[in-house]
């Protein structure tokens, strides 16, 4: 077998590469061996770039299915619906089939023809290459027949295929805190870029015993500005104060802001829940799921830090789930129930009532 030329990017420097190419709002080519395919991300294409996709007369919007029930458009491609896109529509037009914000006030924006039929994969993976870059899920697609010269191109299997993040342990340092003098603050990258999460290791957790650990996912505004919306951060001072209490454990702070749709997506999600949706119905307006959280790192990060068997923190079955044949052992579940106000008793009651938490 031909050894592969170091200096080229692996699959997953990539798509990494092609999430950040998104995001600046260039194209990436997704080849599928058959067929070529541009796609931009719908939120950030630039009107030079989406006047050439629309140029060449065959442009789609891609939405995913989510998206497509909002807008009562037919789905059949289960998980995602292709729109064709006229030679002479505007990015406000996209606008406004992609974002929610202008629902409410302009509901009617169809009637829509979805394409059926075909292969779609290539528009799958651009999907999940813009979901995974945080933006609004949505993406203008066109094949072509040859892909422009430097364009980053994956195969519409890459981002399934790619082998989870392996993970660097970067720096680890004393940080006396609030909760304990104590504590030590380990960061982790991950080697394929996107962004770093970081533990908070309290006192000296004997390896050999259950470690009292907590999965917490960035809330901004709950964590750092105290919003009343959530329970993000009593939740996070809780599980300080009670591996402070009992001397260890381990605290993951995960950066998946808004349960992994990113802050700006979190605050679309925010302005829908004040015309009334709640918490779930607002991401799948948007077009995500309830929870777009991979928690896969939080395992790799116990492993590195060498725990074996967890006491954990959680409220949230998924998290429980996650370590089903992972390797560690999950010992206990520790309830986690603080923070309540009167401005997150619907969020809590909709976290208990549609997502499964536990009492
Ligand atoms: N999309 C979205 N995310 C939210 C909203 N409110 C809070 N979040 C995010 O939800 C996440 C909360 O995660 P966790 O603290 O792990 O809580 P959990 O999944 O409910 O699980 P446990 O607290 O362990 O029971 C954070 O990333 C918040 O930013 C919301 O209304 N919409
Ligand atoms: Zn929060």
């Amino acid at each position: 077998m031909k050894t592969p030329d170091p200096f080229l990017p692996s699959v997953a420097e990539r798509l990494h590469r092609a999430r950040t190419d998104l995001s600046l709002g260039l194209a990436v080519g997704i080849d599928t061996g058959t067929a070529r395919w541009l796609v931009l991300a719908a939120t950030r294409a630039t009107p030079a770039r989406l006047r050439a996709m629309l140029d060449g007369g065959d442009a789609q919007l891609v939405l995913t299915a989510r998206r497509a029930e909002t807008l009562k458009i037919r789905i059949y491609d289960d998980d995602l619906v292709r729109l064709p896109l006229a030679r002479d529509a505007t990015a406000a037009q996209i606008q406004a089939i992609v974002d929610p914000a202008q629902d409410l006030a302009a509901p009617l924006k169809g009637p829509f023809a979805p394409l059926r039929g075909g292969d779609a994969s290539a528009q799958r993976a651009g999907l999940t290459l813009v979901r995974q870059a945080q933006l609004l899920p949505a993406v203008i697609a066109r094949p072509v027949r040859d892909l422009p010269e430097g364009i980053v191109t994956v195969a519409p299997g890459d981002p399934d295929a790619a082998p989870p993040d392996a993970l660097r342990a970067a720096i680890a340092a004393r940080l006396p805190i609030a909760a304990t003098t104590g504590a030590r603050l380990h960061v982790f990258q991950p080697e394929s870029g996107g962004p770093e999460h970081y533990a908070v290791e309290i006192g000296q957790p004997d390896r050999g015993r259950p470690v009292l650990t907590r999965l917490h996912s960035a809330c901004f505004t709950g964590d750092v500005l105290g919003s009343l919306k959530c329970d993000c951060g009593p939740q996070l001072q809780a599980a300080l104060a009670q591996m402070a209490a009992e001397g260890a454990g381990v605290l993951l702070y995960l950066n998946q802001e808004g349960r992994g749709i990113g802050l700006a997506n979190k605050m679309r999600a925010y302005a829908l829940q004040d015309q009334g949706f709640d918490t779930v119905e607002a991401n799948h307006r948007l077009g995500f799921d309830d929870d777009e959280r991979d928690f896969g790192v939080g395992l790799a990060m116990l492993r590195k830090l060498g725990v074996r068997q967890v006491r954990l923190l959680t409220n949230n079955p998924r998290k429980l789930a996650l370590f089903e044949g992972s390797g560690i052992e999950l010992v206990a579940r520790v309830p986690l129930w603080v923070g309540e106000s009167a401005f997150n008793r619907d969020y809590l009651r909709v976290k208990s009532e549609r997502s499964g938490h536990l009492e």
